[in-house]
């Protein structure tokens, strides 16, 4: 990484800055413009390095202690804990230093500290380095931690943090032949059918991907398709359906499938995944709560947390406090309620969530089957190959969480139940 020149090491201080300073994700930052004057290079690396740097961020932070005695405005102190991650990962100290001074020296507020900058990052450079190692794993901030401990135990959520820490690999979910797709890319069968790269490599120039033989989706992601099992000659109903993951293992099923979600925006993601893969699908840009009519199988995959993907998307306990969340879990409960309306008599509807809180998932499932005494849950839906029969929970879901699997590199964490309405 030492050709990372200064467009692309002042970038990602600006998404730390709005990641850590003003609660924003970084898929927000970046979808308003944050990157789209940099070459597309320096667009990755500053991704990158911001990403690497928000995984670290507890080691980057004890380390960093231990040389400031107050900690700086928001600005420099991510230059410093950006240059702390680039030091400790073996960069060139001389490079590192030098970068950091001079973005510090031209800001117009604190170009004053360039000096502090200089002298923080010099130690950091002569002890840091060798005391990296021994610090331990990065924790979850404790407003996520707490009810992560909680609902798991801390056994469970130490190996969860162990996962994050980790970089994440790239899978892809074969349109048909999963072998077939494994061999081209090079990449490894996982149990469940997904292909597993070790490492993402730059997507759109991967063997398959302008003929639409696989798309980007993360192992667990693909679990709740598989377990609603859409058969050719029915009618399907893909609810919250954007960026369309779920959607084209719907659609490559030979169902009828119907794609809802509220975002223009994101649908037409969807459609183009669409006409990449080759696979049909009817797109509609709608509210559920609008939606109207009767299918025999839905997939609800509702807005949630999305505490399951922070192995992929780091800055969300640092975006994110919680507070928000209250709401999202009413939401997937109304949500529940209007998606049984639209299932025929004898259907069979999947509700999923990418979420770790039991409040996104057992305890709704819990509550839905209170609310609606002719559903139920079907627990022989969820016996599908790769599915460890361990991953079943009491009330008959499945939950999925990123300290399992560890001898396959992990997986996000999900929630996914098969319920059944009488006929
Ligand atoms: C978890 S994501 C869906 C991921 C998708 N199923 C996939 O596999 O690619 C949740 C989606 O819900 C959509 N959404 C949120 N509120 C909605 C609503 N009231 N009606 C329809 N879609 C909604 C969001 O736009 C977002 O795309």
């Amino acid at each position: 990484m030492s050709d990372i020149g200064l467009p692309a090491r002042r970038s990602a201080i600006y998404l730390l800055d709005q990641i850590m300073g003003e609660g924003k994700l970084m898929s927000e930052v970046i979808g308003a413009g944050a990157l789209d004057r940099l070459d597309p290079a320096d667009r990755a690396r500053a991704q990158r390095l911001a990403t690497e740097t928000l995984r670290s961020m507890e080691r980057v932070d004890r380390l960093l202690q231990r040389h400031l005695q107050k900690y700086p405005a928001t600005t420099v102190r991510n230059a410093l804990r950006i240059g702390t991650y680039e030091l400790c990962q073996g960069e060139a100290a001389h490079g590192v230093v030098n970068a950091m001074v001079t973005i510090i020296s031209k800001h117009k507020r604190y170009g004053h500290l360039k000096g502090l900058v200089n002298a923080v990052l010099r130690k950091v450079a002569d002890k840091g380095v060798e005391q990296w190692p021994t610090l331990r794993i990065p924790r979850l901030p404790s407003w996520l931690r707490k009810p992560l401990v909680q609902a798991w135990g801390a056994e469970a959520v130490v190996g969860m943090e162990t996962a994050f820490f980790a970089t994440s690999p790239l899978d892809l979910t074969p349109k048909s032949d999963g072998v077939a797709v494994a061999n081209a890319t090079g990449g490894v069968l996982l149990p469940t059918g997904s292909v597993r790269l070790a490492e993402a490599g730059q997507v759109s120039a991967m063997p398959g991907f302008t003929s639409g033989d696989w798309w980007v989706q993360d192992a667990a992601a693909a679990i709740p398709a598989r377990v609603l099992d859409a058969q050719q000659g029915e009618t399907v109903l893909d609810l919250c359906a954007a960026p369309g993951g779920k959607t084209m293992q719907l659609a490559a099923s030979g169902a009828t499938v119907t794609a809802v979600d509220i975002s223009p925006g994101r649908m037409e993601r969807v459609a183009q995944n669409l006409i990449r893969t080759g696979l049909s699908a009817d797109t509609l840009v709608a509210d559920v709560f609008d939606v109207t009519g009767q299918y025999d199988a839905i997939l609800l995959d509702a807005p949630c947390s999305a505490t399951g993907t922070i192995r992929r998307h780091p800055d969300l306990p640092f975006a994110k406090d919680g507070s928000e969340f209250g709401a999202l879990i009413a939401l997937q409960e109304r949500m529940i309620d209007h998606a049984l309306t639209l299932l025929r008599p004898g259907g069979r509807m999947v509700f999923c969530t990418c979420s770790l809180l039991p409040d996104e998932g057992e305890v709704q499932v819990e509550e839905a089957l209170e609310r609606h005494p002719d559903v139920s849950v079907e627990r022989a839906a969820l016996n599908r190959p790769g599915n460890d029969a361990a991953w079943i929970t009491e009330e008959g879901g499945l939950r999925l969480r990123p300290d399992l699997w560890a001898e396959h590199g992990h997986m996000d964490g999900f929630y996914i139940a098969a319920l059944r309405k009488s006929p």
